[in-house]
Parts: C-alpha cells; structure tokens; sequence
C-alpha cells in the first residue's frame, strides 16, 4: 500500500460535514478520475472528512477489489481529511474477515449497519456490533437504517453497545426523534445526522455532525450551516436552510444517488451513471435539482456571521 495512505489522522472526533462520496461509473467501471477530482473539489469546500462506500457509494454494487481501489482513491485525494469506510454484510464469518481486511488501511473508522433482512433479536445485535468492534482497529459508527436494513436498534441497545470502548458515533437515519435527542443528552456516543432533511433539527439539538449526501452539490453552504448551528447562530442558519430544504427535498424524490448523480452529470464531472438495479433519475428531477437557485456564496462560510 503506497505509504500516502498510512497518514490519515486517527480521529475520535466526528463533527462536520461528512460526503458520502458518489462512485461515478463509465461503460460500467468506476471512473477513478473523476472520483478523485470530485473529492479534491470537496475537500477544497471546507469538510470535515469523507465517508467510502456507504450506500450512497453505491457498495452493495461493488466487488470488495473494487472497494479497495475506490477507498485507495478517496485517501489519495483526501488531503489528510480523514476517511470512514462502509462495511456491510448480513453473514458475520465474511463481515469478520472484511473487517480484518480494512484493518490495514488508514481510516478514520468503520460505518457498519445491522445486518439486512435477518431482523435479529436486540441480543443478536449486540452480538454482531460486539464481535466487529472486537475484532476492528477502527472505531466504529454504528449506521442506524432500519429503513434500509429491517432491524431497529433500541435506545437500550445503544446504550449498552456504547460501553464499548471502540463504538464511538453513530449515523442516525433512525427516525425517532425522541430517541435522537436521548442519545445527543447522554452523550455516550456522537450523533451524526444522516437524513439530510433532518439536518437542521438534529444539529440545533447538538447533534455533532452529518453525513449527507445531497451536500455533493451547494457544499459550501452545507459547511456554513453546519458552522452556524453548531455555534448557535440560529438565525442565520434559518436563512441558509431555506433553500436547502429544497434541494434535498429533490435530491431525494428518487433513490439516492441518482438524483444527486443526475445533478454531478449535468456539472460535466461524472457521467449519471449507476449499477442495477439502480436506474437514473428523470429529467424532470435532475432539471429540478438545476433549477434550485442559492445565493452566490454564504456570506460567511465560515460562520462568523452573527443573528
Ligand atoms: O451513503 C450514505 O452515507 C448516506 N446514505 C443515505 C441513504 O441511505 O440514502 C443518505 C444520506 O444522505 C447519506
């Protein structure tokens, strides 16, 4: 492995903007050009690091030899902006063996879901999360997405899966506000928003970060929201929200990414190209996608702006 990637940071801290990255496709093979020009055009927009192969990367599509080229991209291109790697199977001997296989690379952590439709008990649960952050030398972001993946985790799981000393965040597509705000008080984990229209609610309640992927596009604002509310300047964020509700909104009224690879196409960055069963978007979306005007640039993106 060249040594470029041994120098990711080892970090326990998960606040920001976190891009789920697209893989873009040509002729059915992952356009590596054009993934490294979108994460170098990413990172230059102020994030806080980069998610691998999570659903928006499309993994469920992609050979583990593929995975291990697009993750060896992203970390070229990283900059020394940390990276987290999806892992995901619904069999423990393999998931094991993959995580022993990432054990190597130089990663930020592990995001690894429930495993799909088995449905498990709470106790099978804490069994696979237990026996992945055993054997990882990754910290792990528990990805909860019972939408995706039919097992709900319980606050009491959580809790009790937060004791272990390498589960450390987690990805909440969980739906439950109620239980959102239990896990941001308690602070055993960090809370990672990861429904983008969620964004502005969880990190107003002190979420630490989010992982979006409808942040591909208006990036900078995304960075400034995310500055804004996480030092309490409401008011503005309001402003800034606005119009990013819209794009989300569109963002997602067709499976994710393909709206969002609809969108990257038109920029001349990637072909809009995805594995099946995943189909482009419509034009009608991705020309809706277009449409939605922002302001040139947040004024501060930093977020030094005040109410
Ligand atoms: O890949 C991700 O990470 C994300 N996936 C969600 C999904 O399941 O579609 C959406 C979120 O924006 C990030």
């Amino acid at each position: 492995m060249p040594s470029s990637h041994q120098s990711q940071p080892s970090t326990t801290d998960f606040s920001g903007l976190w891009i789920p990255l697209v893989t873009p496709f040509r002729d059915d093979a992952v356009d590596h050009d054009a993934l490294h020009a979108l994460a170098v055009r990413m990172r230059q927009a102020g994030i806080a690091g980069f998610c691998a192969c999570g659903s928006t990367g499309e993994a469920a599509a992609l050979s583990h030899d593929e995975e291990d080229a697009v993750l060896s991209t992203i970390l070229d291109a990283a900059g020394g902006l940390p990276v987290m790697m999806g892992a995901a199977d619904c069999h423990l001997g393999r998931m094991l063996e993959r995580v022993q296989q990432l054990n190597s690379r130089a990663l930020a952590a592990l995001l690894v879901p429930a495993p799909t439709y088995i449905r498990p008990s709470q106790e099978g649960l804490m069994h696979w999360f237990t026996r992945i952050a055993d054997a990882s030398a990754h910290p792990i972001v528990i990805y909860d997405i019972p939408y995706r993946t039919g097992a709900t985790l319980e606050l009491a799981t959580l809790r009790a899966l937060a004791r272990h000393p390498n589960i450390v965040a987690i990805k909440d597509c969980g739906g439950d506000a109620a239980k959102t705000q239990r896990l941001i008080d308690e602070g055993a984990l960090q809370v990672l928003a990861g429904e983008d229209v969620q964004i502005f609610t969880s990190l107003a309640l002190g979420a630490r970060g989010a992982i979006a992927a409808s942040a591909h596009a208006h990036t900078d604002h995304f960075v400034a929201l995310l500055r804004l509310l996480s030092t309490g300047q409401l008011g503005a964020a309001r402003a800034l929200w606005a119009p990013l509700q819209q794009h989300i909104r569109a963002s997602f009224a067709e499976p994710n990414p393909a709206p969002i690879k609809g969108w990257l196409a038109r920029q001349g960055w990637m072909t809009a190209e995805l594995r099946a069963p995943m189909t482009p978007a419509s034009s009608a979306v991705v020309d809706q996608l277009c449409a939605i005007q922002l302001p040139q640039r947040p004024r501060d993106a930093q977020g030094h702006e005040s109410d």
